[in-house]
């Protein structure tokens, strides 16, 4: 499977998004890091006294350190703190140094593979706090996950609203309505993805407008849709139920916030029309690009729908702890998902989780991350296809919901990338455009 890959994204490429990336909006990133310790100094205090103040102090030189390192181009150095996967990390460094001749000398920032780079900084921001005890628990990111929620509340609680309509009479919609319901939540999930923080640098990209009447005008930004894939093989399961009485949608998830309130949504609709009877969903271990979901967000975020003053929302928030109570919803936590591997690794690095995806009758990828995760990050040309892309990558049925935000995409129609690129320079990075990639039984 390995032959003739195509090189990685990377850094090396002046003016490309990766090296935008590393030099402009990681720093910015790092930076508004530091000044949310800053800013929790008093809360830290209060929580943990004289202790709290030379721990915030500690992870701030750590955190301001990185950001040297990284805008000096250093080395790439070991992670030095004790944790599950520090030594899967390193010897991943020393992969990445493998592939450098002499003359290469160190992995470095600018001159490694992005996907590494990134995965690194992120796993490098989670050591600064974890050798920062007693604020080892700290999420440097919490704060703009949760104003990202609350600045969104206002297309949440239509969404909500309209969630509960649809499900007092979900019994008697007939095929074709279900369908085009389920293609509308689809849709939902997927323009959600495209307001994530690590794109705006950790700069607010909460949900203004009410996305539900744009969906038309957003179809010819759908550059790849194999939703009626995706509606033929639950609704024929659905069909065939008394033989086939479960169907299991794994959703590999993205970013808390707005986001998360999406794949809730369509997850709801995928239990409450039967085409599926269970969801399980897999979150991050770490804080992890700045929007992306921790076991913490996800329970949070259920709690506060719950809690919510209007009835049509927190009857959604009682739905979903119904669900996860109940087992029908399940959340799993992996570390495979926070390290820097390309998911055709996996069997190899993680074959527990290979063996728990591999009973989903389909698996849902949302955002950028996961795809460049699935296709390696490489320079493909555009219309290689999506199975030979994923490189031995074949768990189970699986699809990927992701806006445009890295310049990877493979699987499109001849001379589609090129057109685009005279239309549009930057359709690649501006998280406009949208996929639903489905990679299945041929
Ligand atoms: O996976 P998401 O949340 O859709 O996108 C995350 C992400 O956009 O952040 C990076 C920019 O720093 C992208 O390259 C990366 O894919
Ligand atoms: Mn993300």
């Amino acid at each position: 499977m390995m032959a003739g890959l195509p090189a990685s994204l990377s850094g090396q490429d002046v003016g490309s998004f990766a090296y935008l990336t590393i030099k402009d909006r990681i720093p910015q990133i790092l930076t508004k890091a530091i000044d949310t310790l800053h800013r929790h100094k008093s809360e830290i205090f209060e929580k943990h006294g004289e202790k709290g103040m030379e721990a915030e102090k500690k992870a701030i030189s750590l955190l301001s350190k990185l950001r040297n390192e990284l805008q000096t181009d250093k080395p790439i150095t070991p992670l030095v703190e004790k944790f599950a996967d520090t030594d899967i990390w390193n010897q991943y460094l020393e992969y990445q140094q493998s592939l450098l001749n002499e003359s290469d000398g160190k992995p470095r920032w600018f001159h490694s593979p992005w996907l590494f780079v990134e995965c690194y900084l992120y796993r490098r921001i989670h050591e600064a706090v974890i050798q920062s005890p007693p604020i080892d628990d700290f999420d440097v990111f919490r704060e703009s996950k949760e104003q990202n929620f609350f600045e969104s509340q206002e297309p949440i609680m239509a969404l909500c609203i309209h969630l509960q309509e649809l499900k007092k009479t979900i019994e008697d919609l007939g095929e074709n309505q279900l369908k085009n319901e389920f293609f509308k939540l689809l849709q939902i999930s997927l323009w959600g993805n495209k307001c994530d923080l690590s794109l705006s640098g950790g700069e607010t990209s909460s949900q203004k407008v009410n996305i539900m009447n744009s969906l038309e005008g957003l179809k010819p930004l759908i550059l790849v849709n194999d939703t009626e894939r995706l509606w033929s093989l639950l609704s024929s399961r659905k069909k065939t139920r008394e033989d086939v009485p479960i169907t299991r949608v794994d959703i590999v998830l993205d970013n808390s916030g707005f986001e998360l309130v999406t794949d809730l949504i369509l997850a709801d609709f995928l239990l409450s029309s039967k085409l599926a009877t269970e969801v399980h969903f897999y979150g991050k271990t770490i804080p992890w690009f700045v929007s992306d979901t921790t076991i913490h967000d996800f329970n949070w975020l259920i709690e506060e729908v719950k809690r919510s003053g209007h009835k049509g929302v927190s009857g959604c928030g009682v739905d979903w702890e119904g669900y996860v109570k109940a087992g029908r919803w399940v959340y799993h936590d992996h570390m495979f998902w926070t390290l820097p591997h390309a998911f055709c690794a996996m069997p190899q690095v993680a074959p527990d989780l290979y063996a728990e995806l591999q009973k989903a009758h389909l698996i849902l990828f949302k955002g950028d991350l996961n795809y460049r995760k699935l296709t390696g990050d490489r320079k493909w040309e555009f219309t290689v296809p999506f199975h030979q892309a994923l490189n031995g990558f074949h768990p189970a049925p699986l699809c990927s919901i992701r806006t445009l935000k890295a310049e990877t995409q493979v699987g499109l129609l001849p001379g589609q990338g090129e057109q685009l690129t005279v239309s549009e320079p930057h359709w690649l990075t501006t998280g406009k455009y949208g996929i639903f990639q489905f990679d299945g039984p041929l």
